[in-house]
């Protein structure tokens, strides 16, 4: 985990993401030594469950037991549908202004070898092309000038939970972690009963794979300068003979034309293919047509109600 934190942040105080589990304690325990006196720990309480307050209190107290400074962090979280994904986004975007407010370079959470085998399984089942299966990133961007960083992507959950357990703390353990309703719970099982499925194995081709995904990323933003024309309100692109680059740019150009657009995998590979035939289409309310041998891309006219 040093030479891996000493790659993603060689210089800058560093924010820990610990909710109190087993691998974010690890985090937590190989952090301070790693990195003593420029660490800081945070706990977000979504005030979910009635255990969370106590839990950032325990928290609080392994961090005082290492000298490492600690705030809990409260955010809400309506209700509803998609809580998980909710609770999400606000533990980020308060994770975000929490480094932002303490002068943090990066924020790392402890996703681990076990956690990226689980979401190349699940992103496998759902057919994910190859941004989805890179898994998860070992860094990007948190908030302005902060990084989010994982350095625990090499390490097994077993190494993390013996070093936690060697220290005599009591992790909490997350109830959500064993829902059978979640996906992950499931590929989780896979794993444990499935011996040929080797986690580090998984973890990386997960890693080739964003490799593999950061080359495209470039590849695209060349071909966006050099291929692409503004014209007025509306984007031309001569399409790449290459389907993944011309298919990026397709979604790069809905996105640049309507923000706020949610384009599906399978909607942008079904307009892929309309154009590649000739004909037109409409995606997140942009729509598309074909002239010339380009590809002219501008926002639908709003529909009459
Ligand atoms: N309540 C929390 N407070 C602080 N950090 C947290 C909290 N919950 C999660 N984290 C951080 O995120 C890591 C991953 O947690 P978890 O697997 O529960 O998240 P997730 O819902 O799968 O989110 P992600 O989309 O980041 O994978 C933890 O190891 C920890 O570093």
């Amino acid at each position: 985990m040093t030479a891996a934190l000493n790659r993603l942040l060689p210089d800058g105080d560093l924010g820990l993401a610990v909710s109190g589990g087993p691998d974010s304690l690890a985090l937590l325990l190989l952090a301070a030594r790693t990195r003593p006196g420029r660490v800081r720990a945070a706990t977000v309480d979504h005030g979910l469950r009635p255990e969370s307050a106590g839990e950032a209190a325990m928290v609080a107290a392994c961090c005082a037991e290492l000298g490492v400074p600690h705030d809990r962090l409260t955010v809400s979280v309506e209700p509803g549908a998609s809580l998980q994904a909710q609770a999400r986004e606000a533990r980020y975007a308060s994770l975000g202004e929490w480094a932002a407010g303490h002068g943090l370079a990066a924020v790392a959470t402890a996703h681990h070898a076990d956690d990226q085998a689980e979401t190349l399984l699940m992103r496998l089942a759902r057919g994910s092309g190859v941004g989805g299966l890179a898994g998860i990133r070992e860094e990007r961007a948190l908030a302005e000038g902060i990084r989010l960083v994982r350095p625990l992507l090499g390490l097994r959950k077993a190494e993390l939970v013996a070093l936690v357990d060697s220290t005599g703390w009591s992790a909490v353990d997350d109830p959500s972690n064993h829902d059978p309703r979640h996906d992950r719970t499931q590929a989780r099982a896979l794993l444990a009963e499935t011996p040929w499925l080797e986690p580090e194995r998984l973890a990386r081709s997960a890693a080739a794979l964003a490799d593999a995904a950061e080359a495209l990323e470039a590849m695209t933003a060349r071909e966006w300068a050099e291929e692409v024309r503004r014209e007025r309100e509306a984007l031309a692109y001569r399409p790449s003979p290459l389907r993944e680059i011309r298919r990026r740019i397709a979604a790069q150009a809905i996105g640049e034309l309507n923000p706020n657009a949610a384009v599906r995998g399978p909607d942008l590979d079904r307009l892929i293919g309309a154009l590649d035939g000739g004909s037109g289409g409409t995606l997140a309310g942009v729509m598309v047509r074909v002239a010339g041998g380009e590809w002219l891309f501008r926002l639908a006219p709003p529909r009459r109600t």
